[in-house]
């Protein structure tokens, strides 16, 4: 069973909103959750119907809680920080899930954190299904180390990093990539409304064949990718034609270059936040 702590997040978007609803899905209690989300009212009525704390300032917020999960945009983490970075953090847990934000920076930011934990969730946490990466230096706190993971456990699994620079590559591998398989779904999809498929039997089509493919995978742990992929591919057929246009146009490297793509701006947000 869960450690029974109260929680707050500093942001409530897509990322916080998706942990928060995990937990509460999984018997977390509401009373026991707080969440700040300036702009959107919208959002705060959703929470509060829910049972969480909605209507507290940033820093009255950390103050009553006992873990502090940061979730706004990296690029105001700084100015959000500065509402709160004289409260005393030495007995509380922080958990940060912004992207490019190293624990040193978040350690300048509140100078009196001693147990800072960073984590780079995804947005299929909103279904139960995410992936979040961990990382946090050997000095924190394992109990810190332990509630950060059962909290992230009840939106999806957890796989802890030895290295912060290996959560960047977290981000390009889990974070990020939700995006390349709905783009890569969307180029589908296009090219069947072009045949002429209504938008929604193509996206019917499309996602039917995402689902069975993936759970052909997770199913079939044993059989390497390239097998079930040659499964499919028929001697001198259709699939080998179609396969031969993404070798063609190197979609190993293409694939490649994008997710290189996604560390590098992970690592430049590092040095300019
Ligand atoms: N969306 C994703 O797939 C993932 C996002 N992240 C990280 O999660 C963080 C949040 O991203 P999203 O949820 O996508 O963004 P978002 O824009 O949906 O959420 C940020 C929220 O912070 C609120 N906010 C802004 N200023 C605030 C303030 N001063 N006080 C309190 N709340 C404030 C905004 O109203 C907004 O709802 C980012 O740092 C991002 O790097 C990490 C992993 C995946
Ligand atoms: O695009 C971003 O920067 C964030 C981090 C991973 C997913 N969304």
């Amino acid at each position: 069973m869960m450690q029974r702590k109260k929680v707050a997040f500093i942001g409530a978007g897509n990322m916080a909103f998706a942990i928060i609803s995990g937990l509460i899905k999984s018997g977390y209690p509401s009373e026991l959750v707080i969440a700040c989300n300036k702009s959107n009212q919208a959002r705060r009525d959703e929470l509060k119907n829910m049972g969480v704390t909605v209507n507290l300032s940033n820093r009255q917020a950390v103050e009553q809680a006992d873990v502090i999960i940061l979730a706004v945009k990296p690029q105001v983490m700084a100015e959000v920080c500065a509402e709160f970075a004289n409260v005393d953090f030495s007995h509380k847990w922080v958990l940060s899930v912004a992207a490019g934000i190293s624990v040193t920076r978040l350690e300048n930011l509140l100078p009196t954190a001693k147990n800072i934990i960073r984590s780079m969730p995804n947005t299929p946490s909103l279904i139960g299904e995410g992936l979040s990466g961990l990382f946090a230096k050997k000095s924190v706190d394992p109990t810190a180390c332990e509630f950060t993971e059962s909290l992230l456990s009840s939106v999806g699994k957890c796989y802890w990093v030895e290295s912060e620079d290996k959560l960047n590559q977290i981000i390009a591998i889990t974070g990020s990539s939700p995006a390349y398989f709905f783009r890569f779904m969307e180029a589908m999809q296009q090219s069947a409304v072009q045949m002429g498929f209504s938008e929604q039997d193509a996206r019917f089509l499309v996602q039917s064949v995402a689902l069975g493919a993936s759970k052909m995978v997770v199913e079939n742990p044993d059989i390497p990718l390239s097998t079930l992929r040659e499964n499919v591919t028929s001697k001198g057929g259709t699939t080998a034609q179609a396969l031969s246009v993404f070798e063609q146009h190197n979609l190993s490297e293409i694939v490649n270059q994008a997710m290189h793509a996604a560390i590098k701006r992970a690592e430049e947000m590092e040095k300019q936040l």
